[in-house]
């Protein structure tokens, strides 16, 4: 042997060594470590090299065996004919040349197809005596496969008697062929299920569908929803003959037996019309399909293409673009969202799944992450399906390396260092620091609310800018901002810069109940602030609460009490709230409201005024014991009406309610000063 020969032949051992592990961890266990793309190129190498050194192919070649042994747990059932596998074509040239093959060996000008769908699941052949069903098989090796009968038994779809239309006739004995599968949303609940479970999850619906089938109890079988389509059967006692695929696919539907769609291609050129839309339309099926089955349709071509060691020559395997790689865990990484979430990221090994590169998966929360128990240094399963964020289907514990640590999600936040603490939904942890700079942009947002601090025209642009240019590190540098520094930023004029700035200065006088709803105390509205400025009139009264105290609050349950109790633990929020007084923000404390000049009184808003917006009059009213409706009726006791008062100030006038306009409000205001 030449020196590349010697190379090449080591190769090959090598390749087969390793696609015989593959084997083993597919066909017997279930449970791949590598992706089927993986598998398909390591098939293709060893084809290739066995092709240039013809006189090294061996029997035993993973190249020239179907499927995997049959595992010894099964009773073994000898199949009547061979069960094959198919001959994969990846694009459009090698269709052509599959189609070249074929016209050339019968010298037909064109040659009509059947295309089905490739379901991804795992081969089976089903015996009915007299139109019963007696006995299923998976493939196995193709010539011996395992006797699964009782658990083909529970598979609804699966008729235990054929039930055949009128003038059918049930044949003596059938094998019928077919696939045993599992849908997108079955596999998805089933990994659901046994990621609660803490059980191993299935990489994809194929391994789902075959560890469901091969299980010695039927009863988990009985549990796991699967289905099953027919594709072919075996001739027998009783059979008509058929002339064509399409025919074949009639007669099992005609005797009850669940077939699939499939279409007819006059020629290659409709084959690659039907692969494109079956590409465009994989997604949208509710099952797993990998590729187009592509079958010479006339039963006599078939006899005489025949086959070869492994497949049929009349049918391949067009296989789709494959949206499954396997892949490693280069790091995880924790990182803070617009509203303090914390998300751990996995970095990875960049691979190409689904026709983009993929570097980062996303692991969701922390419920996630331990569930999946994925760990740096581990091999992952990535799948990106259509336009789907790429996601970790699972890890193959059977390559972590030793050692390896399940990661420890972080207790504080990896950007500003204040406690991270668990929501109250359960599965997210936010970062509770009031000046995160992750959260900085929709804190000051929210800060200058018109609920919260009123501060008009500072909406969710300025504040990005102002965070962004770093004249905002803090809620207080608000109250430093000066006119000079806000005329650099970008589309500000002179009038704009002086508006917010007396804005800003005005929102200095608010009430307590603002100023917590505005510090963005996580689950705190508008309605709890209120209640917590009843019981702590000035703020720094929490910063003294104890826990106790603050779950005695009205409507503040545990969860939300402890989320406020460590707000104000917080040094870094504390620090927030000190400037923010020594800004010069004095927040007036809510005054009792027996007694006030609306005691008991519905009022109703209507028209604009000059003085004060709409929030400030309902809050004045509020705090005189009076009620705010939004809309005039018998019950109303007073209208307000400003500028362009509408429809409302009509009914009011219909029903003969007490009309006042701004100034009589303002005075009646004045006559109960209430803060
Ligand atoms: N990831 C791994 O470690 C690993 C290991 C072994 C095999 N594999 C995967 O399995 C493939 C080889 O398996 P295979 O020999 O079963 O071949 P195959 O899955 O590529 O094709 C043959 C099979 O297709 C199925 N099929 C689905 N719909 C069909 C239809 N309408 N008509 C006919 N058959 C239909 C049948 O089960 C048939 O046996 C590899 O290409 C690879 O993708 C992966
Ligand atoms: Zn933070």
């Amino acid at each position: 042997m030449n020196s590349s020969k010697t190379a090449d032949a080591a190769r090959i051992e090598q390749l087969r060594r390793e696609l015989a592990h593959h084997n083993h961890r597919y066909y017997v266990l279930d449970s791949p470590e590598i992706s089927d793309a993986e598998y398909d190129r390591l098939i293709r190498e060893l084809q290739e090299l066995e092709a240039r050194h013809p006189d090294l192919i061996t029997v035993d070649s993973p190249t020239q065996r179907v499927g995997g042994a049959p595992a010894e747990k099964f009773e073994k059932v000898v199949h009547r004919a061979p069960m094959l596998s198919l001959a994969n074509v990846f694009g459009d040239e090698e269709l052509s040349d599959f189609d070249e093959r074929i016209r050339r060996q019968t010298g037909l000008a064109q040659v009509a197809y059947v295309c089905e769908p490739k379901l991804d699941g795992l081969a089976i052949t089903l015996l009915y005596e007299q139109g019963r069903f007696v006995r299923g098989a998976t493939r196995g090796d193709g010539t011996e496969g395992e006797d699964v009968s009782a658990n083909l038994r529970t598979i609804r779809s699966l008729p235990m008697e054929l039930l055949p239309q009128d003038g059918v006739k049930v044949p003596g004995s059938l094998e019928v062929r077919g696939e045993v599968f599992i849908s997108k949303k079955d596999f998805k609940k089933l990994n659901d299920a046994r990621e609660q479970e803490g059980e191993p999850l299935f990489a994809n619906p194929r391994n789902a569908a075959a560890g469901s089938l091969r299980q010695l109890d039927p009863r988990i079988t009985a549990s796991r929803p699967l289905s099953v389509y027919l594709y072919e059967c075996v001739p027998g006692e009783g059979m008509p003959a058929f002339r064509s695929h399409a025919e074949k696919l009639e007669y099992l539907k005609s005797l009850g037996l669940p077939v699939n769609r499939y279409v007819r291609a006059p020629g290659v050129d409709g084959v690659r019309e039907q692969y494109r839309a079956s590409v465009d339309g994989r997604h949208a099926l509710p099952f797993e399909v990998d590729g187009m089955v592509v079958k010479v349709d006339e039963e006599a071509l078939r006899q005489r293409l025949g086959q070869i060691s492994k497949s049929p020559r009349w049918a391949v395997a067009y296989k789709f673009p494959p949206e499954e790689e396997a892949t490693l865990v280069e790091d995880i990484q924790v990182y803070v969202g617009r509203t303090g979430a914390l998300t751990p990221v996995a970095h990875l090994k960049p691979v190409k799944v689904g026709g983009v590169t993929v570097s980062r998966a996303t692991l969701h929360n922390e419920d996630e992450l331990r569930r999946k128990d994925v760990r740096k240094g581990d091999t992952v399963f990535i799948r990106r399906a259509g336009d789907v964020i790429p996601e970790i289907v699972k890890v193959v514990e059977s390559k972590r390396p030793e050692g390896a640590q399940p990661f420890v999600f972080p207790t504080e936040c990896p950007v500003c260092h204040a406690a991270a603490m668990r929501d109250d939904e359960g599965t997210i942890i936010r970062c509770t620091g009031a000046t995160c700079p992750a959260q900085l942009v929709e804190k000051v947002r929210h800060f200058a609310s018109r609920t919260a601090m009123d501060v008009d025209g500072l909406g969710e642009k300025l504040a990005a800018q102002l965070v962004e240019t770093g004249l905002v590190k803090s809620f207080a540098d608000l109250y430093h901002l000066t006119k000079g520094r806000l005329l650099e930023l970008e589309r500000m004029g002179e009038k704009s810069a002086d508006n917010l700035l007396s804005n800003i200065e005005r929102s200095k006088q608010t009430t307590q109940a603002r100023f917590l709803y505005a510090l963005g105390i996580r689950h705190v509205g508008e309605a709890t602030a209120k209640t917590l400025a009843e019981t702590f009139p000035d703020v720094r009264q929490l910063f003294e609460a104890s826990l106790e105290d603050i779950t005695r609050v009205k409507d503040v349950g545990p969860t939300m009490a402890q989320v406020i109790y460590s707000f104000f633990r917080e040094p870094q929020n504390r620090e927030a709230i000190e400037a923010l007084l020594a800004a010069g923000i004095t927040p007036a404390a809510p005054r009792a409201v027996q007694g006030g000049v609306f005691a008991g009184k519905t009022v109703v808003l209507t028209g604009g005024m000059s003085g004060m917006s709409r929030d400030q009059a309902k809050e004045e009213i509020e705090r005189r014991g009076g009620k705010v409706s939004g809309s005039v009726s018998r019950k109303t006791d007073m209208l307000v009406a400003g500028e362009d008062a509408g429809s409302k100030l009509k009914k009011a006038q219909e029903l003969g309610v007490r009309i006042l306009d701004e100034q009589a409000f303002l005075e009646l205001l004045q006559s109960d000063a209430r803060g």
